[in-house]
C-alpha cells in the first residue's frame, strides 16, 4: 500500500461517486497517469477514489503502469468481518492498496442515515488497517442561512474524531463540503472557504497538542473545477480539494491539479 504523505502538500482528489465501470476507470487512471508527470507529483498529492467495483482495475493500472496516482475508495463497513451484507471491510481496501477512504460524506449522511458516531467508527476502521480516512464535514442551506455553519460543522469534526489519538489524528484530512455547493455549481467565495476550514484547523489546535494542527490537511469540497480552484487554494487553511463531476474529466482534473498554472 502506498502510505499517504503529510506536511500539508496539497492534496487534490476526485471523488468519481457512483460513476465509471472497471473499464471506463482504467481509461480514466490511464488518461490522468500518462498526462500527469513527475514535476506534478512533486507539487501535488493526486488521488482518485473510485468505486468498489474499480478498486481492482484501478490498482493494476497504477501498478502495471508505474503510475504516481494514488487511490482509494468512497466509504468502509465500521466492522471488521462477517456477517454485513453489502459492506466491505478497511482491511479489503488495504489489500487493494488504498491509501485513502472517503467516511462521512454528505451524500451517505443523506440517504444513509450517516451519524456522527457510525463516521466515528469508520474513522477508527479506516485507521485500524492504515487506510487514511478523508473525513467530510459541511453544513446544509438552512444551517448556513442561519449563520451556524461554523458551529455545525466544528461538532462534526468532534464526532469524528471522537477518541482518535493524536498520533492518527495527524495524518487524518478533513474535507469541508458545504452541501449547498455540492454538484449544484455554486461554489463557496474563498472567504467562505477559509472561514470554515480555519476554524477547523482551530478546533485541531483545541483537540490535540502538539503539531496536529499544523499536519491535518484540510479540503475544500462543492462544484471546484479548473476556473474557480486557484483562487481557493491561495487561501491560508485551504490544503487542497475534494473534487465531484470535475474529476470524471481527465483534462479538467488536470487542470485541477495544475492549479498553480491557472490565474487566480
Ligand atoms: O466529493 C465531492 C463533492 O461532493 C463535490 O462534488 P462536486 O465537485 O460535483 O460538487
Amino acid at each position: 500500500m502506498a502510505p499517504a504523505t503529510s506536511s500539508r502538500k496539497p492534496l487534490m482528489a476526485g471523488n468519481w461517486k457512483m460513476n465509471n465501470t472497471h473499464l471506463e476507470a482504467i481509461k480514466l487512471v490511464q488518461q490522468l497517469g500518462f498526462t500527469l508527470k513527475e514535476p506534478d507529483y512533486e507539487a501535488v498529492e493526486v488521488v482518485v477514489l473510485p468505486p468498489f467495483t474499480a478498486l481492482r482495475s484501478v490498482q493494476s493500472s497504477v501498478e502495471m503502469d508505474k503510475l504516481g496516482l494514488r487511490y482509494g475508495a468512497q466509504d468502509v463497513s465500521p466492522h471488521a468481518s462477517g456477517a454485513y451484507t453489502g459492506e466491505i471491510s478497511g482491511a479489503m481496501l488495504a489489500a487493494l492498496g488504498c491509501s485513502y477512504v472517503v467516511v462521512g460524506h454528505s451524500e451517505r449522511r443523506q440517504y444513509h442515515n450517516e451519524d456522527d458516531a457510525l463516521v466515528n467508527a469508520k474513522v477508527k476502521a479506516a485507521f485500524a488497517n492504515q487506510v487514511t480516512p478523508i473525513v467530510c464535514v459541511g453544513e446544509g442551506l438552512e444551517v448556513r442561512k442561519a449563520g451556524e455553519h461554523v458551529a455545525y460543522t466544528l461538532a462534526q469534526v468532534d464526532g469524528a474524531l471522537e477518541k482518535i489519538p493524536a498520533e492518527q489524528a495527524r495524518s487524518v484530512v478533513i474535507a469541508y463540503e458545504p452541501v449547498w455547493a455540492i454538484g449544484t455549481g455554486e461554489v463557496a467565495t474563498p472567504q467562505d472557504a477559509q472561514e470554515v476550514c480555519g476554524a477547523i484547523r482551530g478546533r485541531l489546535a483545541e483537540l490535540y497538542d502538539g503539531d496536529v494542527a499544523d499536519q491535518v490537511r484540510v479540503l475544500y469540497g462543492g462544484s471546484v473545477k479548473s476556473g474557480n480552484v486557484a483562487k481557493l487554494m491561495k487561501e491560508r487553511d485551504v490544503d487542497g480539494a475534494l473534487v465531484g463531476g470535475a474529476s470524471l474529466d481527465a483534462g479538467e482534473f488536470v487542470k485541477i491539479c495544475r492549479y498553480r498554472d491557472l490565474p487566480a
